[in-house]
């Protein structure tokens, strides 16, 4: 694509008249740039990107998009923001894929993760070629990619949806988070469904209050339904339970669909059952009314399935279908994920890292437990440092034994973000075991027959970030050595 056509997506662009070479590749990394790139220069958290335009230069780079004039060989387009640029340039240099698939956006603070696995699954069972993108990996088909971010950089997100289109993917469904939100990697996505999960604490590291935080994932619903000029139809589906649902509600163009336990909604569920291998309820929807059983647990997951089914009917896929499929998923990677080597007590490894998603789980526990519940829980470092004494809290308040312990300390001191946990309570009913592996070894140790331990926070990660070392940990595979190794020394 000629650089001139490429500046043409640009809305706020218009001045630029030099040279118009062919653009091979747009790029944001000056290591990834190779002859005939254009490269983005990204103003990072932690280097500035206009630094490495000379190097990207260097490498083969015929035309430079930055935030201020540059002295490089090669024409330099000034733009007010780069990264939304780059969003725009993207959506543009990979033939504006979204407009191809029917995508649906799940944004919200917990559940985001499990509810695109659940929607993945029902589309399958559709007989849809699907694509996911999201904290656990990137998938098409039964091809799946690793990736850093829940939601990736503009680049890659385009990039990955071009190959969705060209792999002929029917349905592509991906987590949104806040930060992409309001960074504006989503910018040029065209949305067909977004689903809104819920909001709670976390992230205030970055959006600072909570309103900011909200208004952030509203970007989601506020640009549904505004940006194109389709025929396509459009669709919020919200969580009526959650009080935020009022305010996107009347932000978005879209046609709304409500989902709920507690207030009358679109689609709903009633006389719920949980019992520790599943769970029932009454589907009720517009579609009619059944019972289903499910695999998952808590009603943290009800909500989770509402959230699928609803924005499953309105992607158009059969009721009976989306009952089939829901009665046979097990559960997602890491979320109440159970370690058994035959021992006589439970040991749960689960995401949960923010206050209401602790809690949740927690009290999803110990509605079964009939002894003793350990919990192992710390909090990440460079991350909302308020929501430490919560965490601390939350895990004092519903289990027996709370174990507090490193999650991914990175540039901080583990000790200090310990003690701001444990500032947050002033029962002793805890433990403080900077390792997290002895902290992991020390609950299955004290465990008796029948008690029940929550490690929390990790999930299906398989690394600690401790300073700039990235090291292998995965909660999972430490809970397995030591029960076997507590079995060998009984
Ligand atoms: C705070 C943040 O969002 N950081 C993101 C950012 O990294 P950064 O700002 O540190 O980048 P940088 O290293 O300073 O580099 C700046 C620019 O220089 C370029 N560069 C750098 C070196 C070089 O030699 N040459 C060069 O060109 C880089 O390619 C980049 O374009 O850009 C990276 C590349 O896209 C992201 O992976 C990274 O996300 C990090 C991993 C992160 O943790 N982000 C969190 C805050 C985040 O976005 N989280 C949400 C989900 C949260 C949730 O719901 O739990 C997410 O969507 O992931
Ligand atoms: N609907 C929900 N409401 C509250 N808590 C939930 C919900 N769904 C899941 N959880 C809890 O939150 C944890 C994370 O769930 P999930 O990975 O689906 O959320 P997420 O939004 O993708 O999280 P993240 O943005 O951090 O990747 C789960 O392990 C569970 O403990």
């Amino acid at each position: 694509m000629k650089l001139q056509t490429l500046l043409s997506y640009l809305h706020d662009f218009t001045t630029y008249v030099g040279e118009n070479p062919t653009i091979t590749s747009i790029e944001m990394d000056s290591r990834e740039v190779k002859k005939g790139s254009l490269f983005i220069c990204i103003k990072g958290f932690t280097v500035d990107g206009h630094d490495f335009a000379k190097q990207a230069v260097e490498n083969g780079a015929v035309a430079i998009i930055a935030e201020r004039p540059l002295d490089v060989d090669a024409p330099v387009i000034v733009v007010r923001d780069s990264r939304r640029a780059m969003a725009v340039l993207a959506d543009a240099f990979y033939g504006q894929p979204t407009h191809q698939l029917h995508l649906i956006g799940v944004t919200g603070t917990n559940g985001k993760t499990t509810t695109t696995h659940i929607i993945e699954h029902i589309a399958r069972k559709a007989n849809k070629k699907t694509g996911l993108i999201g904290t656990v990996h990137i998938k098409i088909g039964d091809d799946t990619y690793p990736t850093k971010n829940t939601t990736p950089e503009s680049l890659l997100l385009q990039r990955t949806f071009k190959q969705m289109v060209d792999e002929g993917v029917d349905v592509a469904v991906m987590e949104v988070s806040s930060h992409a939100l309001h960074m504006g990697r989503v910018h040029g996505c065209d949305y067909d469904v977004a689903v809104f999960t819920n909001l709670t604490q976390d992230h205030l590291d970055y959006h600072e209050t909570m309103e900011e935080y909200r208004n952030a994932k509203g970007l989601l619903f506020s640009q549904l339904g505004n940006r194109y000029d389709h025929k396509r139809p459009k669709f919020a589906v919200l969580n009526n339970d959650d009080p935020a649902s009022q305010y996107y509600k009347h932000m978005t163009a879209a046609t709304v669909i409500t989902y709920g336990i507690e207030t009358d909604s679109d689609i709903m569920a009633k006389r719920i059952d949980i019992v520790p291998s599943g769970m029932s309820f009454d589907l009720i929807t517009p579609h009619g009314t059944v019972r289903v059983k499910t695999r998952l647990i808590g009603l943290f997951n009800v909500y989770n399935l509402l959230a699928a089914v609803s924005a499953s009917l309105v992607s158009g896929i059969p009721f009976s279908v989306i009952v089939e499929a829901i009665e046979e998923i097990s559960g997602v990677a890491g979320r109440f994920e159970t370690v058994d080597e035959g021992q006589n007590f439970t040991v749960i490894v689960d995401y949960a890292h923010t206050p209401d998603s602790l809690e949740n789980v927690l009290k999803t526990i110990r509605q079964f437990a009939q002894k003793k519940v350990y919990v192992v829980v710390g909090c990440g470092g460079d991350r909302d440092r308020t929501k430490r004494p919560l965490m601390a809290k939350t895990a004092v308040k519903y289990a027996d034994v709370a174990i507090f312990t490193s999650d991914n300390p990175r540039s901080e001191e583990p000790e200090q973000i310990l003690r701001d946990m444990e500032a947050g309570v002033s029962s002793e009913r805890y433990v403080t075991i900077v390792d997290r592996k002895e902290a992991i070894y020390y609950a299955i140790e004290q465990a008796q027959e029948g008690d029940i331990i929550l490690i929390a926070g990790k999930g299906h990660e398989t690394y600690q970030i401790i300073g700039d070392r990235v090291i292998d940990f995965d909660d999972r595979l430490v809970a397995r050595e030591a029960i076997k190794e507590r079995k060998n020394i009984c």
